[in-house]
């Protein structure tokens, strides 16, 4: 593609600073922001970043062949830069590498149905639930989400919850599947991730504390929130969920401007109209739509699921014309790893494993084995060194509010001092945690205590790591939540085996 294609569309947004001159022979064969894997006659993107300023790899980038240079210093400030390699200043180099990959990778957003899913909690769950859906009805599916990126039937790691930019419309355009489904972070919004790309659907899940040391105020995470949904392509339409203020808020937003808007939610006003919610290890509720009602049994547990569940029918029906199809996909669903796992104890107690790291999703998860009538509920959790201290009061006082017993933990340090952490975690019991609380830092040992305590009818929950791996060394040999326990309910077998010969 011709470097001049891309200045087009830079210039077109008023991206554009400066732009060089005699470029109209230059021609890019692809793009990179990452210097060490530039190729001969690719477009180098410098991104000023957390941690690297990518203008200080422009050499490097040039070095292995970069054609031509864009970032947000002016020319004269660029070391190592020659003179045959034309260099374009923008204003924001994160908003141009996603409107070069755009144009690069020719709109993929345009060929595909492309739904967009964002709030707080619930996204992954919700796109694996449209994604059964949708699957089952024979319509295929992408996802790129914080478990993997999953394309033409293939699985691909993934480091973010929404890929960059370059990677977003690399995978959209290699992707031959009807619909691609997109988690969409806050921070993805915030930097530029899917900027270009217009959506058929965005779907609004809710909104609560969280990420505030990046985003500031609720008022502001809103709003980068909202701004997915000035993306929406002409007829493309807005799915909310409205049971939280943010959701009722954004409807009345939308509908000021005449955005289309499909609701869902507890009230009767809603479009799906969620009602008679048995709270079950399998719920049972009934969604109203128009002059049809669905009685649906969810296989996996948890009232916020539910919620995930009236979300993916809503946007189901914009795709599959028969309601019956889309409850029948919701009953098959196969659930999503590490958000609400079972396993269980020979004693008769559960041991949930979930991803839950907010204060609403930890609520959420009790408040549900509450309803369910466990006997006791036991709750092992922690907290990410480095990372939105603000919530962790309130978290420790839900877990108070709802368990029996709860046992604060180690989770990834990030660097944060162990004894820093322990000191936190004390301090946050002593003054929040009822009397409820011990203290165990290491976390396999936490949930050998948890194990060691159980009884017939308790919920024992473990929380914020879902299926992620362990970053720290624990005693236990095991890598993550759900192996510990496994290991412990081996260990409880081969004990019974041992006894019983
Ligand atoms: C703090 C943060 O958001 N970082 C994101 C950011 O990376 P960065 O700015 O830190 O990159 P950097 O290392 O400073 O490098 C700057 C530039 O120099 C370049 N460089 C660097 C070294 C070199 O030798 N050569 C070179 O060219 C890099 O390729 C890059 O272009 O831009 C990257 C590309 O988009 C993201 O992958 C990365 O996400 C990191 C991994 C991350 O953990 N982000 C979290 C906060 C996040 O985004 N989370 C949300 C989900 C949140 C939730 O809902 O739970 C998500 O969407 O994942
Ligand atoms: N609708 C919901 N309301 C409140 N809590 C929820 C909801 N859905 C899921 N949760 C809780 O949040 C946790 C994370 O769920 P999920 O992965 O679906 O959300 P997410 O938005 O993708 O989060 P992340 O981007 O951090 O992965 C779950 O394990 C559950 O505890």
């Amino acid at each position: 593609m011709r470097l001049q294609n891309v200045i087009h569309v830079l210039a077109e947004r008023g991206a554009l600073l400066q732009q060089p001159v005699n470029i109209d022979k230059i021609k890019i064969e692809g793009i990179e922001s990452n210097s060490g894997k530039v190729a001969a006659g690719f477009l180098f993107v410098a991104i000023p970043g957390y941690k690297h300023d990518g203008h200080d790899f422009i050499e490097d980038a040039v070095k292995r062949g970069a054609a031509a240079v864009i970032g947000e210093r002016e020319a004269d400030a660029i070391a190592g830069l020659p003179e045959n390699v034309p260099y374009v200043q923008v204003s924001n180099a994160r908003e141009a590498i996603a409107l070069a990959a755009s144009r690069f990778y020719e709109k993929p957003d345009r060929k595909r149905t492309v739904i967009g899913i964002t709030g707080t909690n619930g996204k992954t769950t919700t796109s694996f639930l449209l994604r059964d859906v949708l699957e089952q009805a024979g319509i295929s599916c992408s996802l790129f989400g914080t478990i993997a990126n999953f394309l033409n039937g293939e699985e691909r790691k993934t480091v973010n919850t929404t890929p960059d930019a370059l990677q977003l419309n690399r995978m959209m355009a290699e992707s031959n599947d009807e619909v691609i489904i997109l988690e969409v972070s806050s921070h993805a919004i915030e930097q530029y991730r899917v900027e270009g790309i217009n959506f058929d659907m965005a779907l609004f899940t809710n909104l609560s504390k969280e990420h505030l040391d990046y985003h500031g105020t609720m008022e502001e995470y809103f709003g980068v929130k909202r701004k997915l949904f000035d993306q929406l392509k002409i007829g493309g339409k807005a799915v909310v969920f409205t049971d939280t203020p943010w959701g009722r808020r954004l409807v009345t937003d939308l509908e000021e401007k005449d955005v289309p808007v499909i609701t869902a939610g507890q009230v009767q006003d809603n479009e799906f109209w969620l009602n008679s919610i048995q709270a079950d290890e399998e719920p049972v509720f009934t969604l109203q739509h128009l002059d049809q009602s669905y009685t649906i049994s969810l296989p996996i547990p948890g009232l916020h699921n539910v919620y995930n569940a009236a979300l993916a029918f809503a946007a189901a029906s914009e795709l599959i014309s028969d309601g019956s199809r889309i409850a029948s996909g919701l009953e098959n669903f196969k659930g999503v790893p590490g958000r609400f796992e079972m396993l269980r104890h020979a004693c008769g107690a559960r041991f949930i494993i979930d991803y839950a790291h907010t204060t609403d999703a930890v609520q959420y998860c009790l408040h549900t084995a509450k309803r369910i009538g466990a006997k006791r509920i036991v709750h092992v959790f922690g907290f990410r060194g480095n990372r939105d201290t603000g919530k962790r009061e309130m978290m420790v006082a839900a877990s108070a509010k709802y368990s029996d017993i709860f046992i604060l933990t180690f989770d990834d340090l990030n660097g944060i001092e162990p004894g820093e952490m322990e000191a936190e975690l004390r301090a946050l019991n002593e003054e929040h945690g009822q009397g409820k609380g011990v203290v165990i830092t290491d976390r396999t040992m936490a949930i050998k205590h948890a194990y060691d305590i159980a009884q017939e009818g308790d919920w024992i929950f473990i929380t914020g790591k879902g299926p992620e791996t362990y970053r720290t060394p624990f005693f236990m040999p095991a890598d993550s939540d759900r192996s510990t326990v496994e290991l412990l309910l081996q260990d409880q077998n081969e004990k019974k085996t041992l006894k019983s010969s």
